[in-house]
C-alpha cells in the first residue's frame, strides 16, 4: 500500500476540532506497524513462505541444516509463530527483549551460533519480499533490517550471558518408568548435573529416537533433595516424542534436557488462595505447585480440580489424596467430565489465584469460566498456549 505523499491532507477531518488531532500525513508509519502489515498479509501464506524461507536457507547454507530435525512439519509452524509473536510485540520493547532473551538461551540445546543470524536473516527477509510482495517496500525492509538485526543481537547476547551459567543441554537418566494407564507413563530422571528449577515449570525434552525433535513437559514434583526430576507423558496418536517416551523408553535411557522455561509460578509473597485446575497430564505442573506450597509452609487455602475424560484416567489422584491428608489447607476435588463447567458453580474466588494448566480448549474455556465468575484476569495463570498447541506431546 502506497504512504499519502507529503502535501495530501484528508479534508474530511480539518473541519471537525473536537476530534483528537488527526497524523499529518507526513508521519512515516513505525517500524511496528509495517512488521505487523506484513505479517498480516503474509499470515494466509504462512506455509508457503515458511517453505520458501526453509529452502532457501538449506541450499544456500548447507551446514543450517543439521541444527533442524529430519521431519520439519512442526518446526515449520514453530518459525512462523515466533515471527508473530515478535510481531506483536514489536512496540512494546520490554516484552519482545523478554521474549527473545528465553527464544536466545533456549536455541543454545540447538547448537545456535552467532554466525548463523545473518544466514536465517537473509533467507529471511527472501521470503518475505517474496509471499509479501503486495505490501513490500524500501520502508518496510528497512523496518524489518532493524527489526531483525535488534532481535538476533538480543538473543545473540542473551546465549552469550547464558553460557558463563548454564549448560546448553543437561543429560537425564531414565531411573523409573511407571505405566500408570495404557497412555500414559510417569518417568523418574537423573540429570548428569544439577538442574536448578521451579515448580510450576517445564522443560523441552529430546529422546534419542528422533534427534532435534524437542517437546515440552512440565516438572511433575517439586524439587528433591536428591535432583531426581518427574515427568507425566501421554502417547498422543501423532506424537513421536511422547509415543517414544510411553511405549519405548526404559530404565537406562538417556535423554536431553533444555532449560527450564515458564513463568506459571507461586508468588510466596501473596497470601490468598490457590485455585487450581489440573485436566489430564496437566495435572502435572499443579502437584509440583501444590508441593511448593506445602514446603514453603504458609498453608495457603489451596482447591485442586482434576480433570479427566474417564475415571480410570484419573493417574495421579492417589498421590493428590496422600497430600491432602496431610495437608489440611489442601482440597482436591476429582471431576470426570469437563473441568471449567464443574469450576464455576463453586465460585465466587474471592482473593484467590488461578493456576489452569491442561488441553488448550479446556484452558481458554477455564479462563473465560473464572473471568465470568468476576475473577481478575491479573489472578489467572496458565502456560503459553501457544506453546502448548505447537506441540504434540
Ligand atoms: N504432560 C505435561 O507435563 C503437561 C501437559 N499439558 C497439556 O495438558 C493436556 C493434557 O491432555 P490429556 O491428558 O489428553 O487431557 P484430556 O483430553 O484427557 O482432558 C483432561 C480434562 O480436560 C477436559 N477437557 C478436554 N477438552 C476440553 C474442552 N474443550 N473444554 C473443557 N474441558 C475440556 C476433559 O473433560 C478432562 O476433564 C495436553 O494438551 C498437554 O499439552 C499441560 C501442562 C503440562
Amino acid at each position: 500500500m502506497a504512504r499519502p505523499s507529503p502535501g495530501t491532507v484528508p479534508a474530511a477531518r480539518s473541519d471537525t476540532p473536537a476530534d483528537p488531532p488527526p497524523e499529518t500525513p507526513s508521519d512515516p508509519p513505525s517500524d511496528a506497524a509495517l512488521v505487523r502489515r506484513t505479517l498480516d498479509h503474509l499470515a494466509p501464506v504462512a506455509d508457503e513462505a515458511t517453505a520458501y524461507f526453509y529452502a532457501l536457507l538449506f541450499s544456500r547454507h548447507p551446514e543450517t541444516r543439521e541444527l533442524f530435525p529430519v521431519a520439519m512439519d512442526a518446526q515449520r509452524d514453530r518459525l512462523f509463530q515466533a515471527l508473530l509473536a515478535a510481531g506483536r510485540h514489536a512496540d512494546d520493547p520490554a516484552a519482545l527483549t523478554a521474549l527473545l532473551a528465553r527464544l536466545g538461551r533456549g536455541h543454545r540445546k540447538y547448537g545456535t551460533r552467532p554466525a548463523h543470524y545473518p544466514a536465517v536473516g537473509h533467507a529471511l527477509l527472501a521470503a518475505l519480499r517474496r509471499h509479501a510482495a503486495e505490501v513490500w517496500s524500501p520502508e518496510t525492509e528497512a523496518a524489518w533490517v532493524r527489526l531483525y538485526t535488534a532481535l538476533s543481537q538480543t538473543m545473540i547476547d542473551a546465549a552469550a550471558e547464558d553460557e558463563g551459567r548454564a549448560p546448553a543441554w543437561w543429560l537425564g537418566e531414565i531411573l523409573a518408568h511407571e505405566q500408570r494407564t495404557a497412555d500414559i507413563a510417569v518417568l523418574t530422571i537423573r540429570p548428569d548435573q544439577p538442574y536448578p528449577f521451579t515448580p510450576g515449570q517445564y522443560a523441552a525434552l529430546e529422546t534419542p529416537w528422533w534427534p532435534r525433535v524437542w517437546r515440552h513437559y512440565s516438572f511433575a514434583a517439586a524439587p528433591r533433595a536428591d535432583g531426581l526430576l518427574s515427568f507425566h507423558v501421554r502417547a498422543v496418536p501423532a506424537g513421536w516424542v511422547s509415543t517414544s517416551l510411553v511405549r519405548r523408553a526404559r530404565p537406562g535411557d538417556v535423554l536431553r534436557l533444555g532449560p527450564p522455561c515458564g513463568s506459571m509460578t507461586v508468588d510466596h509473597g501473596a497470601d490468598g488462595g490457590l485455585l487450581c485446575l489440573g485436566g489430564g497430564t496437566g495435572i502435572a505442573p499443579i502437584r509440583a505447585l501444590v508441593e511448593d506450597v506445602a514446603r514453603h509452609g504458609t498453608a495457603r487455602e489451596t482447591q485442586v480440580f482434576y480433570g479427566a475424560r474417564r475415571e480410570g484416567d484419573l493417574y495421579d489422584l492417589d498421590a493428590l489424596r496422600r497430600l491432602e491428608r496431610a495437608n489440611p489447607w489442601l482440597s482436591v476435588h476429582p471431576v470426570v467430565g469437563p473441568l471449567p463447567e464443574a469450576v464455576g458453580g463453586r465460585g465466587p474466588w474471592p482473593a484467590f489465584d488461578a493456576y489452569l494448566s491442561g488441553p488448550p480448549p479446556m484452558v481458554r474455556s477455564g479462563v473465560a469460566v473464572l473471568t465470568a465468575a468476576g475473577m481478575a484476569p491479573g489472578r489467572i495463570r496458565h502456560d503459553d498456549l501457544e506453546t502448548l498447541a505447537a506441540d504434540v506431546r
